[in-house]
């Protein structure tokens, strides 16, 4: 049973799933977590590895980038395929004096620019927050480190030209980080009755650019965020 954009057989998805945007990404974390990893799916260059860590099943698979490209395959994971939680592996830009280059932001919830969220339930503003059993496990695996924060986050649908002023106003309202995806995959999720968390490391920093990742660390400098992200998916 294949779905638009996704090849795997029903059965061959894990109900976890580590949801990165690159999915350079999520080959490598694949190899990373799962020496009996196979590969499953690759509609559009989007592969989807299945395997298991620790005898636990376990599904990683690219989401692309933004919440459009997020929610096609959010959707297909959880109706198609029974995923019962994605967790998404995630780079953000610091926002705040609070997070550097290299930290890690357990996305509590997400603020949005995008539309996608505002007419799940007519009249009201919707929450995009995570489930809690997920942060709670990822903040029991990040013990006393203090380079792991957990915080409000914001998803915009522009990668360029945020505007100074709703940064700052952002920042003073406890927010920490910007990245794309995290509002629509904790919508997509409260639809489906799903469990969704987002664990974004800090690859740039929008108020001090010298420690900024490269594009190719973006790919392989997320192993503080990997253990908290794999801590919540077999939670
Ligand atoms: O590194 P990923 O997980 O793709 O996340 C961030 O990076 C992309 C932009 O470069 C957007 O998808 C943003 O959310
Ligand atoms: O969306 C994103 C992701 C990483 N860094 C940013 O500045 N924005």
């Amino acid at each position: 049973m294949a779905t638009p954009h996704i090849a795997a057989e029903k059965g061959e998805i894990a109900p976890a799933v580590l949801m990165p945007g690159d999915p350079k990404r999520a080959r490598r974390i694949a190899e990373l977590l799962m020496p009996d990893a196979r590969q499953v799916s690759d509609v559009r260059g989007i592969g989807a590895y299945t395997g298991t860590v620790d005898g636990k099943p376990l599904s990683v698979m690219a989401s692309g980038m933004g919440m459009p490209s997020l929610g096609i395959y959010a959707n297909e994971l959880f109706r198609f395929y029974d995923v019962q939680r994605i967790i998404r592996v995630g780079t953000a830009g610091g926002l705040s004096p609070k997070v550097r280059v290299g930290d890690v932001v357990v996305a509590l919830g997400a603020h949005t620019d995008s539309a996608m969220n505002t007419t799940r339930i007519p009249g009201i503003h919707f929450s995009a927050v995570a489930s809690y059993p997920l942060v709670a496990a990822a903040v029991a695996a990040a013990g006393d480190s203090d380079r792991v924060h957990v915080a409000p986050v914001v998803s915009r649908d522009h990668f360029y030209g945020n505007p100074a002023e709703q940064i700052q106003k952002l920042a003073d309202y406890g927010t920490l980080c910007v990245e794309m995806e995290a509002a629509g995959l904790y919508g997509v999720a409260a639809e489906h009755d799903r469990e969704a968390l987002a664990v974004l490391t800090i690859s740039d920093h929008l108020l001090d650019s010298s420690q900024d990742m490269s594009a190719e660390d973006r790919e392989h400098k997320f192993e503080r965020a990997l253990h908290l992200a794999v801590a919540a998916a077999h939670c």
